[in-house]
Formats: C-alpha cells, structure tokens, sequence
C-alpha cells in the first residue's frame, strides 16, 4: 500500500508512503485521499486532519514523472489533473482544519498539496517551490490557485510561480506560505501546534471552517481551478515538456 489512514484520538492522518520515489502520486495515493474525504465527512468527531509523507526526505515530490509521462496529449493528461485538483479542492475544503506537515521536500505538485491545506508545519531542512516552471507546465493540481488565494502579498506568489524554484524553510516563512518552521522531531512540532489548538473547541474550528468554504464558494475557487487544470493540460502535450520529465528521468547522478 502507498498511502496509509491512522486514527490518533480525534485526529485523522494521512501518509503518502512512497520514500523511496520522494512520496510521488501514483494513482493509488489519490484513491487514498479520496478515502481520507469521505471518512472525514462521515466521522463528525474528528477534528483535525494531517497530511505527511514517509521519511525524513521528501513530504511529496508531485505526480509519478515515471508514471505519468505516459500521458502524451493534453486530452491525455486533462483526466488526471482534473481528478487530482477535484480531490485536492475536496480536501481543501473538508469541515476541519487541514495541517500539512512537511517533512521534507515538498515540489511541484506536493507544493501544491501543501499548499491547498490549512497550515504548513514546515521542517527547516525541507524546500518547496512550484518547479512545474521548469517543466515548461503550470501548476495543474489547484496549487497555483491557492497560492494566489492564501498569500497576503500577490507579487510574492506570483514570483513563486514564476521563478518555478524551491525555497528553503526560511524563506518560505518569510514570504508567508509556511506557517511555522520547525527543527528537529516532527512529531513534537505536530503536538506542539496541536496542544495550542485544541485550546479552543472543535465546533469553532469547524465553524470558521465552514466561514472559508463559503467565501471560496462565493468566488468559485473551484471554476477558477478548473481553468488551471485546462490550461496546464495544454501546455502538458507541449514538446518542450516531455523533454524536460524526459532529462529529469534519465538524468546520471
Ligand atoms: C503533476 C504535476 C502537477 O503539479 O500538476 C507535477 O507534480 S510536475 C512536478 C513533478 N515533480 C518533479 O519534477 C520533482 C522531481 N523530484 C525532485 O526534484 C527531487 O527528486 C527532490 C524531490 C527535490 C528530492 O531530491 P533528492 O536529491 O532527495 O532525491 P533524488 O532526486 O535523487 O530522487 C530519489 C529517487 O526518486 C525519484 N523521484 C523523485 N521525484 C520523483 C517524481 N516526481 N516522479 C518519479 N520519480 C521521482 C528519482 O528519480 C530518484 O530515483 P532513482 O533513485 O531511481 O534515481
């Protein structure tokens, strides 16, 4: 199995479990958010849902480049990007407060999964970025438009976009997308924000959540989404994209 779901108390976690490949999405993975949805919405005593990746490398490394440069057209790629971003827009938007607890690296489309959850506990070893850039493709997952959505400063986001690189913890602090930065063991920076949190009753937070959801139904993120989805599956059947995942697969280290 590459993904698992463990219930600790009232807290619901999901960990992509592909170490060995970064934590890469294959399809299974995306079966398993999918579950990880539908037990939240069938569970109202959960309160908080986390999402991690195996290992001290990588929370996620974005789509299975071995996997998905099978996927040559745009019509090709648009089944699985829409899938995807309709997952992520699900979790996104689950009745709880989602915390992304980045491990380790998080680029291209794990970018984009931490970027779609509540709050990014960051590891000060880990860099994220949106490097899809140097794939000559957008963001596909949703990511970039969360991006725009959740920072305070557009010409930040719009420069993360753009310069298709990662940052380190700190400067991704500094440029508000982490939320907080922490060193060493992650599972005590997971309780440490946790411990703060449930100060405060769960019904509020679901409260507020509901406040968030409602205002991006209002200015329909989700279409806004989709146009993302479009417009990366365009430039996906690109050449200059295949040859991009093609000098990454075959690149000698
Ligand atoms: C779908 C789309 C979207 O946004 O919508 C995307 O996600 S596009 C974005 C797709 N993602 C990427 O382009 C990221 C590619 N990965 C990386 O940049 C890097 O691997 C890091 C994540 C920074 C980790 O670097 P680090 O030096 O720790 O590891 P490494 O590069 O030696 O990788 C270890 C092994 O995992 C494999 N590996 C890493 N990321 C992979 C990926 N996304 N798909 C398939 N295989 C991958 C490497 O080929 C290598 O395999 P071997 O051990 O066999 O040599």
């Amino acid at each position: 199995m590459t993904f698992a779901i463990n219930r600790e108390e009232n807290i619901l976690r999901f960990t992509i479990k592909r170490p060995e490949i970064r934590n890469a999405i294959n399809h299974e993975v995306i079966d398993g958010l999918e579950k990880l949805v539908s037990t939240v919405h069938n569970d109202s005593t959960i309160q908080f849902v986390v999402i991690t990746g195996e290992g001290d490398e990588a929370f996620c490394s974005g789509g299975d480049l071995s996997i998905f440069h099978g996927l040559h057209t745009a019509h090709e790629a648009f089944p699985m990007l829409d899938r995807m971003a309709s997952v992520l827009y699900n979790v996104a938007t689950l009745p709880v407060p989602v915390i992304a607890l980045v491990n380790g690296h998080a680029v291209g489309g794990g970018c984009e999964i931490a970027t779609a959850c509540d709050f990014r506990l960051v590891s000060s070893k880990a860099k994220a970025g949106f490097i899809q850039g140097s794939l000559a493709i957008t963001s596909g997952w949703g990511g970039g438009t969360y991006l725009l959505e959740k920072l305070a400063r557009q010409d930040i986001a719009m420069h993360m976009l753009c310069e298709s690189k990662p940052y380190a913890a700190d400067a991704l602090l500094e440029k508000g997308w982490a939320t907080q930065v922490y060193d060493g063991d992650k599972e005590q920076a997971l309780q440490s924000f946790l411990i703060e949190m449930t100060q405060v009753e769960a019904s509020v937070h679901r409260a507020y959540k509901q406040m968030l959801i409602r205002k991006w139904i209002g200015q329909n993120l989700l279409g806004q989404i989709k146009e993302e989805v479009k417009n990366c599956s365009l430039l996906w059947e690109a050449e200059e994209h295949h040859k991009a995942v093609q000098k990454f697969l075959s690149r000698k280290k």
